[in-house]
């Protein structure tokens, strides 16, 4: 192509105006701004109300609640299952931006919820031009109910939902490399997940991990060169999501 200054002034404009055509990101257009609006504000109300006994309780009764958790993660997010728990606004938009960077075209997703982080998630893989957004819950009233929020945010046809327990449904992978992994269910399968998953990460695959301090296994294995990570915790939230490529 010839070199713009070889151009009549003119043409050179011309050519300016188009490149400077702004386009607006999925994630900002109407519909998909108006979804998750209505979603953190629903979420705000709900998880006020569902958290309130866990707040009310002492540190170490709430201490004694998450250890349980680690043999009995079912049982927990059985009586939270009104409960969104999701990503938070900035979170959700780093996501976003993370998957574009990445130009990711195949994206999986541990805790699906209402689907808050899985709608940031698909409006990246729209802008990419498209891809595969694999995620899963083992709540089938969440599971419907995130469908319902994609299907408004017009992001339906890149999501497959797995029903059940993430060990089990991503158990094989998703049948192509995975470009983004994002962990955001029960802390502690975020480490025996990663296991299981990591030879289906394409070379320079991005981990990232919400709630990252409730599995320091998962951080330390993150941040130990010898397995192949570039890793560091984001400075919101309380540092507490971890962000990791692969080397
Ligand atoms: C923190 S919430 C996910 C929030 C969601 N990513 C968002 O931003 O809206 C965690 C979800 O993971 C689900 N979950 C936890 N452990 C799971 C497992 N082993 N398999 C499938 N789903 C699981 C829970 O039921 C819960 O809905």
């Amino acid at each position: 192509m010839q070199p713009l200054h070889w151009m009549h002034a003119s043409s050179r404009r011309k050519i300016r105006c188009k490149e400077n055509t702004t386009m607006i990101a999925t994630l900002h257009s109407p519909k998909v701004a108006g979804v998750l609006e209505h979603l953190f504000a629903d979420a705000a109300k709900v998880d006020h109300e569902e958290l309130a006994p866990f707040q009310a309780m002492s540190r170490a009764d709430r201490d004694a609640v998450f250890a349980s958790m680690k043999d009995d993660y079912r049982t927990f997010y059985r009586k939270m299952n009104r409960a969104y728990l999701p990503v938070s606004a900035e979170f959700g938009r780093f996501l976003y931006v993370l998957a574009r960077t990445r130009d990711a075209k195949t994206i999986v997703e541990f805790g699906t919820s209402f689907g808050i982080s899985t709608i940031h998630l698909a409006a990246a893989l729209r802008d990419n031009g498209g891809g595969r957004l694999v995620t899963t819950e083992f709540e089938p009233t969440k599971t419907e109910r995130a469908r319902k929020n994609l299907t408004d945010a017009g992001l339906v046809d890149l999501v497959e939902f797995r029903d059940g327990d993430a060990l089990e449904t991503l158990r094989d992978g998703v049948g192509a490399p995975i470009d983004l992994l994002l962990l955001d269910g029960a802390k502690p399968l975020y480490m025996p997940l990663l296991e299981r998953l990591v030879s289906h990460l394409a070379p320079g695959a991005v981990v990232a991990a919400d709630n990252a301090k409730d599995s320091p296994e998962l951080v330390a294995h993150l941040r130990n060169p010898a397995n192949g990570y570039v890793s560091l915790s984001i400075p919101w939230d309380g540092d507490d999501n971890e962000v990791a490529v692969r080397a």
